[in-house]
């Protein structure tokens, strides 16, 4: 089954979406969500999961990860990368992340101090923990990213089986999604994706679906403008939205 890549511009509903999705698809199986989004502060109260656990606390932190990428530049590719050496199943994960009702969660990091330096080294390991990631037909891995496209210059998308493309009512938004495809359907790293419109009323949803069409860019799911999820994140609740027939619609 999938291992998913959420994208967008910043504050698209990426998050929204993986809450949704995650709700979604809990009901059929198991969902591993991957907060791959450094500076993202609420996808945890968003799923309802209350959790400090990260994938570099596990490797021993920071500076651990950064020894380990280091060795591997220096072997000039030739030493593996000594992150997760062996492949991971969800029964590994359970181990050393969070869980509540058939959801999963563990962020990659977070920028703990200012000057700590880049994000770079949780690429690295949010790319190398899903190539080691194995998933069983009832089992989804949701992977909310971090606004832009950085993320696919790191080739975090090069173990992903799918991408959902997240466009809000905006002409940043819809230049960004252009410019993603391009991005993952290079070479043979190509990955299949969908896109989802997000934060729509009947009337912009006519209007993108044009502009879309006008750059032969097809639609795949809608998420309306819904006044229950931004209560919700106004208030830091849990999200508790099911749509099946979105999740259905972007989901093959
Ligand atoms: N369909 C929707 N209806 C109403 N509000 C929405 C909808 N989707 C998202 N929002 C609101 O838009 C804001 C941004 O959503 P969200 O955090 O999901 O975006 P994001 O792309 O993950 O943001 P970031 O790039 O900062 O990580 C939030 O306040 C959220 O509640």
């Amino acid at each position: 089954m999938p291992k998913i890549l959420v994208c967008g511009r910043g504050g698209c509903g990426k998050s929204t979406l993986t809450a949704i999705a995650a709700n979604t698809l809990s009901k059929r199986g198991e969902v591993f969500v991957l907060d791959a989004d450094e500076s993202n502060l609420c996808l945890s109260n968003m799923l309802g999961i209350d959790s400090e656990k990260t994938l570099m606390g596990y490797l021993g932190g920071k500076a651990e990860v950064k020894k380990a990428l280091l060795s591997f530049l220096k072997s000039e590719g030739k030493e593996k990368t000594p992150m997760f050496i062996n492949e991971l199943t969800f029964e590994d994960l359970k181990k050393f992340s969070s869980w509540k009702d058939n959801i999963g969660f563990i962020r990659t990091g977070k920028i703990e101090h200012g000057m700590e330096g880049c994000a770079c080294p949780m690429g690295a390991v949010t790319r190398e923990f899903l190539k080691k990631l194995k998933v069983k037909d009832n089992q989804y891995v949701l992977v909310d990213t971090e606004a832009g496209i950085e993320h696919f210059g790191r080739g975090v998308h090069e173990a992903i089986d799918l991408v959902w493309l997240v466009i809000e009512p905006s002409f940043e938004s819809i230049a960004l999604c252009e410019k993603t495809i391009g991005l993952i359907s290079e070479g043979r790293h190509a990955k299949p994706y969908k896109v989802i419109l997000n934060k729509v009323s009947d009337e912009s949803k006519l209007e993108l679906e044009r502009l879309l069409a006008e750059k032969k860019i097809k639609v795949n799911g809608f998420l309306p403008f819904n006044r229950e999820i931004s209560k919700a994140n106004l208030k830091g609740e849990k999200l508790t939205i099911e749509d099946l027939n979105l999740i259905n619609s972007i989901l093959q």
